[in-house]
Parts: structure tokens; sequence; C-alpha cells
């Protein structure tokens, strides 16, 4: 695999005449920890999708875990793929409990409540759940679950298979602010943990990227505006193209803010 988590060549999604992706050259090694940054609608999602295997790009090539897809089943590949989104929590049901809902995810698979699950599996689950302060709801039905407490669970979740990358589109949105740093600090944890796999974060908000975090990704409308390691991907000037604004950006010992200017 030469340490290579994740490597796209040229890659493009197009829909109609609208080009969700274009041109994304992007590596990712297993070590790193990257955050990708955009706009609303600048094509992170769609990104993700394409590194979690659901999503086959229009033109270019794509390698996760040293298997080019179009040419490996996508159904091997996936479990050792962890996806934390909001479109996960939209195909819950609301009466799905925590504990099967983490626990289902070692098999690939949603738990409808029906299956067996051993013992090291429920210890597993209540382990990430407590690692992400959510211990407390793993008798909850999803259902009924705020927003922040959802976050938690589905981060648990995606780590049940022990995936090799990890995928987290948005962790911390809808959070306020207390659950936005703790969250923050949790994911600088994981970021730490050298036994954790390759991570991507997506965000709109450089006030979320995590301590640890080593590398940046900037997309707008569907292109990379820049790449690399953070310190050199996070000036003004490329923060300022992404959104389309004059931004003044600060660098706060491991954290970052970013204002209009
Ligand atoms: N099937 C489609 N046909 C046309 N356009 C689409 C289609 N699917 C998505 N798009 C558009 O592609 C763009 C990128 O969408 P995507 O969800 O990847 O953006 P995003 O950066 O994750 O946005 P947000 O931050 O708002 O979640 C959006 O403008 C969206 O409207």
């Amino acid at each position: 695999m030469n340490g290579h988590v994740l490597r796209m060549g040229g890659v493009g999604v197009r829909r109609g005449q609208a080009e969700l992706l274009a041109d994304v050259d992007w590596t990712v090694e297993e070590d790193e920890r990257w955050v990708v940054i955009g706009a609303n609608g600048a094509g992170k999602t769609t990104l993700l999708r394409v590194a979690a295997t659901q999503l086959h790009p229009t033109t270019g090539t794509v390698d996760v875990l040293g298997e080019r897809l179009g040419r490996t089943d996508v159904f091997e590949l996936r479990p050792l793929i962890g996806f934390a989104s909001s479109a996960v929590a939209g195909q819950v049901f609301d009466d799905q409990s925590v504990s099967d809902l983490v626990v289902s995810a070692a098999y690939g698979y949603l738990g409808s409540g029906d299956e067996e699950y051993g013992a090291p599996d429920h210890s597993r689950a209540r382990a990430l759940l407590a690692r992400w302060g959510a211990v407390r709801l793993v008798d909850r039905e999803f259902g009924t679950l705020s927003e922040g407490e959802r976050k938690r669970v589905l981060i648990a979740r995606s780590m049940m298979a022990d995936p090799e990358l990890l995928l987290l589109d948005e962790p911390a949105a809808g959070l306020d602010l207390g659950g936005r740093e703790d969250l923050v600090r949790r994911l600088g944890g994981l970021a730490a943990d050298i036994d954790a796999p390759a991570l991507v974060l997506v965000t709109h908000h450089v006030e979320e990227i995590p301590p640890g975090f080593t590398h940046g990704l900037l997309l707008r409308e569907g292109r990379v505006v820049d790449a690399g390691p953070l310190e050199s991907v996070m000036t003004a000037d490329n923060l300022g193209a992404t959104f389309g604004l004059d931004l003044k950006v600060e660098r706060h010992g491991e954290r970052w803010s970013a204002r209009a200017v």
C-alpha cells in the first residue's frame, strides 16, 4: 500500500451540466490527519463519498487502501472505512437503540435490533461511546437523541469496525459552544493516538480544526484551492480564495480562527 490510504488522480464528478468535483489530486498517508474546508456547496460531501467508495467518479482514478475503485469489490473495502455523516443519521430508524446501532457497524450494516451480538462487541461499543462522551446514551433510542448526541453516537459507530480510514463529515455542525469544544478536544485526542486510522474531517469553520490535525485541503466550486501541510495551506489568501472573502486568519497554539476584514 506504500502508506497511501487514499489517492485520487484527476478526479471529477459530473451530474448533467453540474461539475461537482473537477481535477482533484489528493493523497492521504496512513499517519496523516486531514481537514477538508470549503463553503456550502463546494463539493466536500461529494469528495468524502468518493473516498468512502459510495460514489464512483466520472473521471480520474481513486485508490483506497491500495485498491483501485472500479477494479475491486467495494463491499469488501467498505468495512475498512469508517464514515460518520448526517446522511447515515437519516437512514436510522427512530426506535433503533444506540447500543445496536453502534454494535452493528462491526458487521457492516445498520442494526435492526433482531441480531445477536457477543459480549466483546457490546463492551467495544460501550468503550467507543465512552470515548466520545456518550456512554450514558447506550440504552436510548436514536430518535430521542439531540443533534449533538447523535453526532457522538455516529462517530463511535464509525470506529466500531476498527477502520483504516475514518471520514467525518461536519462532526461539529449543530453543536453548541461547549459541545463543540468538547468534541474538538476528543478529536484532538484521536489525532494524537498513534493507533488511530488516517483521519479526514470536513468542516466549514477553521475554529473546528482539532489540535494535532496535520494537513488541509481547501475546496471551492469542486476544485482544490490548495492542499498540503496545515501551516502552509492556512493562509489568509488561500482561505479568502476558498470562501470569496477578505479574511484575517490567526493561529492560537494548535487552534485557528478566521474573520472577515
Ligand atoms: N445530482 C446532482 N445534480 C446537480 N447538482 C448536484 C447534485 N448533487 C449535488 N449537487 C450539487 O453539488 C454541489 C456540491 O455538493 P456537496 O454536498 O458535495 O457540497 P458540500 O461542500 O458538502 O456542501 P455543504 O457544506 O452545504 O454540505 C452542490 O452545489 C450541490 O447542489
